[in-house]
C-alpha cells in the first residue's frame, strides 16, 4: 500500500528518533537531569512523598544491588549521594527503567518551567500533527520518557505549545517497548481495533513487537538515528520524515 493511500484512526509516536533527535535526548535531556539530580533530591528528599517512593523503586532495580557492590566502600545506608550515583549510573547505561524516567520527568520540569528546557521536534512535526487532527484522527505517544516528560517537551517545545493536538499518552506503565502485549494494552485503552492505529518510531523490535499486536507500523529514518541493516530495511516500511502522511485519512 502506498502510505497516501494509508487510513487509521489513531497514529501512535514515539518520542526519541521519531518526532525528536536522539542528540537533544542524550546530549541535552540527560546531562541536564545528570547535572541536576542531586541538588533536586536534596530539596525533595525529606518532604516528597513522591520522591520517597521513586527512591524506594529505584532501590528495587535489578542494577541497584550491581552498582553499590561497585562502590570503593559500600553504603551503610540509603543516603543522597548513593541514588544520585545511581541514577547517573542508570542514565549513563540509557536504562529505560520506570523509577528512572518518573525523576527525569520531575528533573527536567525545572528546567522547561524556568526556560533552560526547550523541547525539540523536527521541523515536519506541526504540520503533520495539524493535518493528522484536520483529518479527524487522535494523535497519541508512547515513549519510555514518562508521561509527565512527554507532556513537557512537547507543551514547551520550540514551535510552541504541541501538547494541545495530543489526545493520550503512555509510558512504561503500560509495558515495555518491546513486547506485544504493550500495543495491545494501548488499543485497549484508546477503545480502537489495532489494526486502526499506525505507531511510528525508530526502533524495529518496538515495529515488530507493534505489528504482533495488529497494529500498522512505519520506522523513521532521522538524521542522527541508529542506521537499520538491511533485514531491517527490507521488513519494514520506511519513511525520512512525516511529511509523506500528511494525507492520511479515516477509514470510511
Ligand atoms: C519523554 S522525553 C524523554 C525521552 C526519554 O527519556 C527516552 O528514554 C526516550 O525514549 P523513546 O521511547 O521516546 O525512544
Ligand atoms: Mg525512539
Amino acid at each position: 500500500m502506498l502510505s497516501t493511500e494509508r487510513v487509521a484512526k489513531v497514529v501512535l509516536v514515539d518520542i526519541e528518533g521519531t518526532t525528536t533527535s536522539i542528540s537533544f535526548v542524550h546530549d541535552v535531556l540527560f546531562p541536564y537531569a545528570k547535572n541536576n539530580v542531586k541538588k533536586f533530591l536534596e530539596e525533595s528528599w525529606e518532604s516528597s512523598s513522591e520522591v520517597k517512593q521513586i527512591v524506594r523503586e529505584l532501590q528495587q532495580v535489578p542494577q541497584y544491588a550491581e552498582y553499590t557492590a561497585t562502590l570503593r566502600v559500600p553504603p551503610q545506608e540509603v543516603d543522597v549521594q548513593v541514588i544520585t550515583g545511581f541514577v547517573r549510573y542508570l542514565i549513563d547505561k540509557d536504562l529505560k527503567v520506570t523509577p528512572l524516567k518518573t525523576l527525569q520527568g520531575l528533573i527536567w520540569q525545572q528546567g522547561y518551567e524556568t526556560g533552560e528546557l526547550m523541547g525539540h521536534v523536527f521541523n515536519d512535526v506541526p504540520g503533520a500533527f495539524e493535518a493528522w487532527r484536520e483529518a479527524g484522527l487522535r494523535i497519541a505517544v508512547y515513549s519510555s520518557g514518562s508521561v509527565a516528560a512527554q507532556k513537557l517537551i512537547f507543551r514547551y517545545s520550540i514551535v510552541g505549545d504541541l501538547l494541545t493536538h495530543l489526545s493520550a499518552h503512555f509510558d512504561t506503565h503500560v509495558g515495555h517497548k518491546q513486547e506485544s502485549q504493550s500495543y495491545a494494552n494501548i488499543a485497549q485503552s484508546l477503545g480502537e481495533d489495532p489494526s486502526h492505529i499506525l505507531f511510528l518510531t525508530d526502533i524495529p523490535g518496538e515495529a515488530a513487537a507493534a505489528r504482533s499486536a495488529g497494529l500498522q507500523t512505519i520506522i523513521l529514518q532521522r538524521p542522527g538515528n541508529t542506521p537499520l541493516t538491511d533485514d531491517q530495511k527490507y521488513s519494514n516500511e520506511l519513511i525520512a520524515d512525516f511529511s509523506s502522511l500528511h494525507t492520511l485519512q479515516l477509514p470510511e
